[in-house]
């Protein structure tokens, strides 16, 4: 009988956003739980650092003392604290006292992902963090576990809620910037500190971790190339617009094959104009996709809701539930796998292609000043639209694809040029052929 099982004891660190709705849930549904496990799941102390703002957790879970919760009779932590420390310390002291762990924080595997699987190797525990990339959709473990036998190439795709939140708002209705940023705060969809999803720091952690997942290699938060969205201005997504484009922010992690066969991987995030037909283009709100292009399986889509409470808690108990049949079957679960060993490409050698929006004067020769300084420097000119305004005129180029340090350098010599008013938008473009 399942109901006579040593149950699975469950220590909960903080309880926010995330923490509050997998309380909820777990606690609704405990046979649920026990038959889809093998024995009865029990949450043994929630670790919170106020108390009193936790009226719905029963009193006698509350500790302030999360150390204290981690050594003691716990079988699995979940970690929805967030940040680098005390989590760190914290999972470091459970996996170490062979306590299994789920997380969601991103942030800290992204830093320190490779010292707590080690840690989790050594002490023959699992470590599962579904939660940690776009939320509810199941991603993680498609990577690690459903495509372990292929051979992944490329991953693209919107895994921030709140910046997609902010940017389907700009371009739909004209919304303002910081208002759009409050709602999404107010929604549960924005990290602690807001400016880790505007600046891309989340984003770029989740890409640190696909990249890792995808190319079976060990990518540091540093190798990952990060631009947010708080550069992005009305006139870029009028820009996009009159093109029928928009614009999203977007994780882009691929496995780079020079001519001689060698390979290596780059891992960026930043905005770029997609054009409207895109599927990512109408993914809108806090939902996330993620395509995902192997070898032999060819393209999948993920898609869902990729922040908030409820939506990550899905994801972080379908991670308890199988650390729980682990448990009951004294297995485990899939262990860091990073025998690849590539190495991580710059930015610069990265093949990009540019969107530049120019206020220029409306004289003869301007055009061809454009064109020569594109000439110059390798890149050749894809699009080009110019329109006059009297004394002014905007010109519009797309470029084809070169290295992104080619493009950089050609704008910064095209804003010197005396019949360059502006430099009004500059975005990079993805999703369509070069
Ligand atoms: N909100 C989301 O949509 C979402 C989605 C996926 C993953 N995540 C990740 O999940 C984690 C939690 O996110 P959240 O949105 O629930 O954050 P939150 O800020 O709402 O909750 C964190 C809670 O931890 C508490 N806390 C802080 N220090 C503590 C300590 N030392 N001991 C005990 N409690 C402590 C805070 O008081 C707070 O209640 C983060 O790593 C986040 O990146 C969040
Ligand atoms: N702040 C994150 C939460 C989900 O990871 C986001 O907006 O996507
Ligand atoms: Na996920």
């Amino acid at each position: 009988m399942i109901e006579d099982r040593e149950p699975i004891r469950v220590a909960l660190l903080g309880c926010g956003t995330v923490g509050t709705e997998v309380l909820r849930l777990l606690q609704g549904r405990p046979e649920e739980f026990a038959a889809r496990t093998g024995a009865p799941v029990q949450v043994t102390g929630v670790a919170v650092r106020r108390p009193h703002k936790h009226p719905n957790v029963p009193e006698h879970l509350l500790t302030t003392d999360a150390a204290a919760l981690v050594d003691g009779d716990v079988d699995v932590v979940v970690e929805l604290i967030g940040g680098i420390e005390p989590a760190r310390s914290l999972l470091l002291r459970a996996l170490r006292g062979g306590k299994s762990v789920v997380t969601g924080n991103k942030a800290l595997l992204a830093e320190h992902g490779s010292e707590l699987y080690s840690a989790a190797d050594e002490a023959g525990v699992d470590i599962y963090f579904e939660a940690a990339v776009a939320g509810a959709i199941p991603l993680l473990r498609p990577l690690r576990e459903s495509l372990a036998g292929d051979r992944i190439n490329r991953v693209m795709g919107i895994v921030n809620g709140t910046t997609n939140y902010i940017l389907s708002a700009m371009d739909s209705t004209g919304a303002g910037y910081s208002e759009t940023l409050d709602e999404a705060g107010r929604l549960g969809y924005a990290e602690a500190d807001p400016t880790a999803d505007v600046d891309g720091f989340d984003a770029a952690a989740k890409a640190t971790i696909l990249a890792a997942l995808a190319f079976h290699t060990r990518v540091a938060a540093t190798d990952v190339y990060r631009e947010g969205i708080s550069a992005v201005r009305p006139g870029d997504i009028a820009a996009a617009k009159s093109l029928d484009r928009t614009v999203k922010l977007l994780a882009i992690c691929e496995r780079v094959v020079a001519e001689d066969g060698t390979e290596s991987v780059s891992a960026r995030v930043h905005p770029a104009m997609i054009p409207r037909d895109h599927p990512l283009a109408s993914v809108g709100g806090a939902f996330n996709a993620v395509f995902v292009e192997a070898e032999a399986a060819g393209s999948l889509m993920f898609y869902g809701q990729g922040a908030g409470g409820a939506p990550s808690a899905s994801a972080v108990l379908g991670d308890l539930v199988a650390v729980a049949r682990n448990l009951v079957v004294a297995g485990k679960g899939p262990r860091e796998s990073a025998h690849a060993k590539l190495p991580v490409q710059p930015m610069g050698a990265t093949p990009t292609r540019y969107h530049i929006s120019l206020d220029v004067d409306d004289k003869p020769g301007v055009l061809s000043q454009v064109a020569a300084t594109f000439n110059d420097n390798d890149v050749s000119i894809s699009v080009v639209r110019q329109a006059g305004r009297g004394e002014e005129a905007s010109l519009v180029v797309v470029t084809h694809t070169a290295t992104d340090a080619a493009l950089k350098s050609t704008v910064d010599k095209i804003a010197q040029l005396a019949s360059v008013r502006e430099v009004v938008s500059v975005m990079r473009v993805e999703g369509e052929s070069s």
